[in-house]
């Protein structure tokens, strides 16, 4: 598991570490990580040009500390000095050890230009509002640079608690975090800027209080899926009720149903209309489908767990159907049109068994009234308050898909690809998390889990090329099966 911490809860933590241990033995411990990632990044250290850009606080002063360390090793290693002050002791270090220091003006931007490895010290977990100047400038020479940039704790720029980014962010291929991950290198746009992350141990584990959010990582997504075991028989196995589609939109019903299959459910229940009803049949003979005259769940059967939603159409018969499926007994999966449905009609939430909803941005929008953008720009944020308001599990669907629930710490996934945004995707990601429901998962697990194997599932169906949806569909067993024989 990937845990990941505020500002305020690293701070909280370095506070009380630090009164343990004598002055300047933390941003020791981080400095020599530091260094000792930028020298693996650089290969050959002697004779190498490395620019530093140094901010007016302890971010800086870990930059200038490893600069000292790589200067002492042979590199040639410039500082440019951009904030008001600057951390005396580090300054101090690196000058002795041979660093040489550059203007924030022209001769800055010169040696960012030259630099086979710029360093990011300018802000880290201190950081507040967008980056000002000289600082924001100084950030986008980097991202300009042929030279990859090593970013100190987090990229400056980047909100260490949200991920958010108001303004220039640097651009890091690799960010060195100290002590503990930040919250807001798992979330985008941060996750996005910050490129591989490195920890360095500098012994906060026993302050750090639960974490902010965590990632699961594949071997905890093993562990979690549900495995048939010598007894199981379809029944007990979980069966998935699928109600989505409509006459209009039938692929919505195919992919749902497709993912729910694949992703080991013992029996998929189908019910819909005419021409959905065929298109399942002709696709998933395994299906045990019902056609409907009229939209009423009588006589379909019991299931473990239902998906509502995907392509159902938002007009009496879908609302109906909606609230058959809400008025049941199982744990219930609301996507697409059934989202839309519930933003008009919130009572419809009001129940015993466990709710998970699976907006994109958009859909998240209309269930809070919050913009569209304001959400992608804090996507944490905006999941937990829906979770809470709401009552429910929130799977905010995204290039971070993140799930959050009253009182968990949120989870975020990051296996996904950006060749997953396109039609279809969420439907198949709806039947995969029905599936797990069905199979006894809560909606917490079901959904990370979920958002974790359709991710992975979408990586193998593109390879680095479009992908369609079907496609992530048949490799959702190819994804459980690279998970569970990894972990075996
Ligand atoms: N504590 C520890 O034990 C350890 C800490 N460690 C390291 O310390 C880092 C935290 O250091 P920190 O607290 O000094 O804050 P930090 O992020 O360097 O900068 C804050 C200063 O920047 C400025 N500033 C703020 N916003 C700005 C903006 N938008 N645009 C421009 N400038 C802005 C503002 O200064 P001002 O300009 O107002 O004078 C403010 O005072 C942490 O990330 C890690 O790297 C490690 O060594 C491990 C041990
Ligand atoms: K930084």
């Amino acid at each position: 598991m990937r845990t990941a911490y505020t500002a305020d809860q690293i701070r909280a933590a370095e506070h009380e570490l630090m009164a343990r241990l004598p002055e300047g033995t933390l941003m020791q411990r981080a400095a020599s990580g530091l260094a000792a990632a930028c020298a693996a990044m650089l290969g050959k250290v002697y004779g190498s040009r490395v620019t530093l850009l140094v901010g007016s606080g302890d971010n800086g002063g870990d930059a200038l500390y490893a600069g000292a360390l790589l200067a002492r090793r042979g590199a040639r290693v410039e500082a440019v000095l951009a904030g008001g002050r600057t951390h005396e002791a580090g300054l101090e270090a690196f000058l002795l050890a041979g660093g040489r220091t550059a203007g924030d003006g022209a001769a800055g931007a010169e040696a960012v230009e030259r630099a086979d490895l710029i360093v990011d010290g300018l802000v880290g977990i201190g950081a507040s509002g967008p980056l000002r100047e000289p600082y924001w400038g100084l950030a986008r020479a980097a991202n300009a640079a042929a030279a990859p940039t090593v970013a100190v704790d987090v990229p400056s720029g980047v909100d260490a608690s949200s991920g958010r980014v108001e303004g220039a962010a640097v651009e890091a291929a690799l960010t060195v975090t100290m002590g503990a991950r930040k919250t807001g290198l798992l979330v985008d746009p941060g996750a996005a800027l910050a490129g591989e992350v490195e920890l360095v141990d500098i012994g906060l584990g026993p302050y750090l209080p639960d974490p902010d959010v965590v990632g699961l990582t594949g071997a905890d997504v093993a562990a979690l899926l549900p495995r048939p075991a010598a007894e199981s028989d379809k029944y007990r196995r979980g069966v998935v009720g699928v109600v989505a589609g409509s006459d209009q939109y039938t692929g919505a019903a195919v992919l749902a149903v497709g993912g729910a299959l694949l992703a080991g459910a013992g029996m998929v229940r189908y019910a819909g209309p005419g021409e959905p009803v065929a298109q399942v049949r002709a696709h998933w003979p395994e299906a045990v489908v019902t056609e409907l005259e009229r939209p009423s769940l009588d006589g379909v059967g019991r299931v473990q767990a239902w998906v509502v939603g995907p392509g159902l159409g938002t007009g009496d018969w879908a609302r109906e159907m909606l609230a058959q499926v809400l008025a049941s007994d199982v744990p219930v999966l609301v996507d697409a049109d059934g989202l839309t449905l519930v933003a008009r009609e919130r009572d419809l939430l009001g129940r015993e068994a466990p709710v998970l909803v699976t907006p994109h941005a958009g859909e998240l929008s209309r269930l809070t009234g919050a913009g569209r953008e304001e959400i992608e720009a804090d996507r944490l944020r905006h999941a937990r308050d829906a979770a809470a308001d709401l009552g429910v599990t929130v799977l905010l669907k995204g290039s971070t898909t993140v799930v959050a629930e009253p009182d968990r710490p949120v989870r975020v996934n990051g296996t996904g690809t950006a060749w997953l945004a396109t039609g279809g995707t969420g439907d198949v990601l709806s039947g995969v998390a029905g599936a797990l429901l069905a199979q006894g998962l809560g909606c917490y697990d079901a959904g990370s889990c979920a958002a974790y194997l359709h991710g992975l599932a979408g990586r193998i169906a593109s390879s680095g090329a479009p992908l369609h949806a079907a496609g992530v569909a048949a490799a959702v067993p190819a994804a459980i099966r690279e998970l569970t024989s990894r972990s075996s």
